[in-house]
């Protein structure tokens, strides 16, 4: 695959969701499966809360979070098989999906300013993704960031299953304690995200994907479907694109 900026507007998909919802680890894949490239907005909001935090930023402080966010030597990796997240030369990756930031991440993404600063380069990312096309996932990418792009899904499913998906994840089990640990980091991060974000709801023209009863696999075949008919409408010449005549 070229490095080199794709030539035509790239394809692109866009995925929300709340927490828990396998938005990430679906996109990924989706992403991975077509040869597109991949971006991971909630890194972007995590990797500004650890520089924050690396930088001693107040997170309540608006301002000071929207200049560290100007400021900020970001670089997103949007390789699908490793999506690498570096800050001023610092990989961190894995530090970035620590409780430590997980639990505050939600104070830094609430402030509007900064929250622009982002969105800008997450819109910059997407129109000079390096592939044909990209999958790019969060809370804010079927509304706000990308309301244009080429296919637009919200992926959802009861608060019971996220809450035993990130259980397994985190602590190996979704027994009564593993729940318990991990309710902060699902049902509290939702209801303080979603004052900021619409993840909840698909809105006008955005497809639903309720994947509650659905195994992963099963979950990324209907996404490729998806996006395989997205794409038959567009090369085919139908007139109109398949999200046109999806069940919205
Ligand atoms: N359809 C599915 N069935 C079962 N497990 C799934 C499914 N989709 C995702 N998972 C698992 O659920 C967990 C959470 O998925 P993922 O991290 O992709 O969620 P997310 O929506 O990106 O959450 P967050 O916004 O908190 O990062 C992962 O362990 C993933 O493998
Ligand atoms: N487009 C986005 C993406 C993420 N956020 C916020 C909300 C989350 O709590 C945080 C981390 O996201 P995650 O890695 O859990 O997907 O970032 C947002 O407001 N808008």
């Amino acid at each position: 695959m070229s490095d080199t900026p794709a030539q035509t507007a790239p394809f692109v998909v866009v995925i929300d969701g709340p927490s828990g919802s396998g938005k990430s680890s679906v996109s990924r894949a989706v992403a991975d499966r077509l040869g597109l490239a991949y971006l991971d907005t909630g890194a972007m909001y995590r990797a500004l809360t650890w520089w924050c935090l690396d930088q001693g930023v107040d997170l309540e402080d608006t301002d000071a979070v929207t200049a560290a966010a100007e400021s900020m030597p970001l670089r997103m990796g949007t390789d699908p098989t490793d999506p690498r997240v570096d800050v001023g030369g610092t990989d961190v990756t894995a530090a970035i999906r620590e409780t430590g930031i997980s639990s505050v991440v939600s104070a830094v993404a609430r402030h509007l300013p900064t929250r622009a600063v982002l969105i800008a380069a997450q819109r910059e990312c997407i129109e000079r993704c390096s592939r044909p096309g990209i999958v790019a996932e969060g809370r804010d990418l079927t509304t706000v960031v990308a309301p244009d792009a080429d296919v637009r899904l919200l992926i959802t499913a009861s608060e019971d299953a996220r809450l035993a998906r990130r259980a397994r994840e985190l602590h190996g089990g979704d027994g009564e304690d593993a729940i318990a640990a991990t309710r902060d980091q699902v049902v509290r991060r939702d209801r303080d995200d979603s004052a900021v974000a619409s993840f909840l709801e698909p809105t006008d023209g955005v497809r639903l994907l309720d994947t509650s009863e659905l195994d992963f696999e099963t979950t990324i075949a209907a996404v490729l479907e998806l996006v395989e008919r997205a794409r038959a409408g567009v090369v085919d010449g139908h007139g109109e694109r398949a999200r046109s005549h999806a069940r919205e």
